[in-house]
């Protein structure tokens, strides 16, 4: 299957700096932006100020303000968004083209994963899921990192892989698409804990055992939605949940830490956060569990946190009184 260009869908933080990667990698790039300016910008300017500061972007990069036929698509807007942005495109163009989801979180209502909403949206796009430790900034600007592309076909996951592999992005092919978009969705909940934790000043101690109770809790949601836990030991795994269960620089982990200070959701909503998706996608999470019948005392307790019905010195110690239980 021919490679040479990409469409990004969303020019925010993450597509831009996609799009980027691939220009990198040498591909042709359309970038889709929802406006006029933001067109004149990339095209004239080569910058995207709203979404990466004053990061250059490469001459390979054209916005242009809806997709065009292209090899292969990503889409890179918002997990609540996702389903709306499908929407704009016929189906048609996506059929029979590679479609790397982006997006880390679950849709609110639906209950869903990125790669069901786009079965449901263009059911004849071939679906891959990218995820990992992975900041925009760092993509954008060049500095090295890898990444996990899960897809069905084996050879056609290594070609994409390959086609936007460069000298500072290395997607790593594999096949546990569930486990890997899990993994995407679920450590932005962990990440608002973790950053709970650091808010409420509970110590580097708290934070590290809450960070492998977390991975331990995701095993468990993976495996019962049919994913790997195996895939949990990579990338999209323990490298994005050690990352944003860790960085100041996530977006999940600075609403955390506000949350952890004692803010309330809608205040912090009111200011000038940024997105969260951890925010959306954790009462998603916690239904998604209790329907499982996954043991998830983590997702319920940020679930807690979240709509302020509990403030966090209660729900640690809620947490901690728990019956004793045996490590598995
Ligand atoms: N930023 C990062 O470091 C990373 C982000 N991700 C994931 O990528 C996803 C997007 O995040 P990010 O790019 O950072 O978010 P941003 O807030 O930076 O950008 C979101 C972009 O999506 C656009 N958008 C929203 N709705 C639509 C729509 N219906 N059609 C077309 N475009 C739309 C917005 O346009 P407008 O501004 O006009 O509203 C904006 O350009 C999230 O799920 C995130 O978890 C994954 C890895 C890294
Ligand atoms: O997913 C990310 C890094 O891999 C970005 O995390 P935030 O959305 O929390 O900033």
């Amino acid at each position: 299957m021919k490679l040479d260009n990409v469409c990004v869908i969303g020019a925010g933080a993450w597509g831009t700096a996609l799009a980027q990667a691939a220009a990198m990698a040498g591909r042709d790039v359309t970038l889709v932006v929802r406006t006029d300016q933001q067109a004149r910008e990339i095209n004239d300017h080569h910058t995207n100020r709203r979404a990466l500061g004053a990061q250059t972007l490469s001459t390979k990069i054209t916005a242009q303000p809806s997709p065009s036929a292209a090899d292969c698509f990503i889409l890179a807007v918002p997990a609540q968004s996702s389903r709306t942005a499908l929407g704009e495109i016929a189906p048609a163009l996506l059929a029979d083209k590679p479609v790397m989801l982006s997006a880390k979180g679950l849709e609110t209502g639906t209950l869903q994963r990125q790669s069901e909403i786009l079965a449901d949206m263009a059911p004849d796009a071939i679906p891959f899921v990218l995820s990992g430790p992975s900041f925009a900034a760092d993509v954008a600007a060049g500095r090295p990192t890898a990444v996990t592309l899960a897809g069905d076909d084996a050879d056609l996951t290594s070609a994409l892989a390959g086609a936007l592999a460069g000298p500072s992005f290395r997607p790593y092919a594999a096949d546990d698409r569930i486990g890997v978009e899990l993994a995407g969705a679920l450590k932005n909940i962990y990440a608002l804990a973790c950053g709970a934790v650091e808010g409420a000043e509970l110590g580097a101690s708290a934070r590290s055992a809450l960070l492998a109770r977390a991975y331990a809790e995701m095993a468990r949601m993976v495996v019962a939605m049919g994913g790997s836990a195996t895939t949990l030991t990579g990338l999209a795994g323990l490298g994005d949940l050690t990352l944003s269960c860790s960085s100041p620089q996530s977006r999940n982990y600075q609403f955390g830490m506000a949350l952890g200070r004692g803010q309330k959701v809608q205040a912090i909503l009111a200011g000038d956060a940024k997105l969260a998706e951890g925010v959306a996608t954790t009462p998603v999470a916690r239904a998604l569990a209790r329907d499982l019948g996954v043991d998830a005392p983590l997702i319920i307790a940020v679930d807690q946190l979240l709509d302020g019905h509990a403030d966090i010195t209660t729900i640690v110690a809620g947490l901690m009184a728990r019956p004793l239980k045996r490590e598995e």
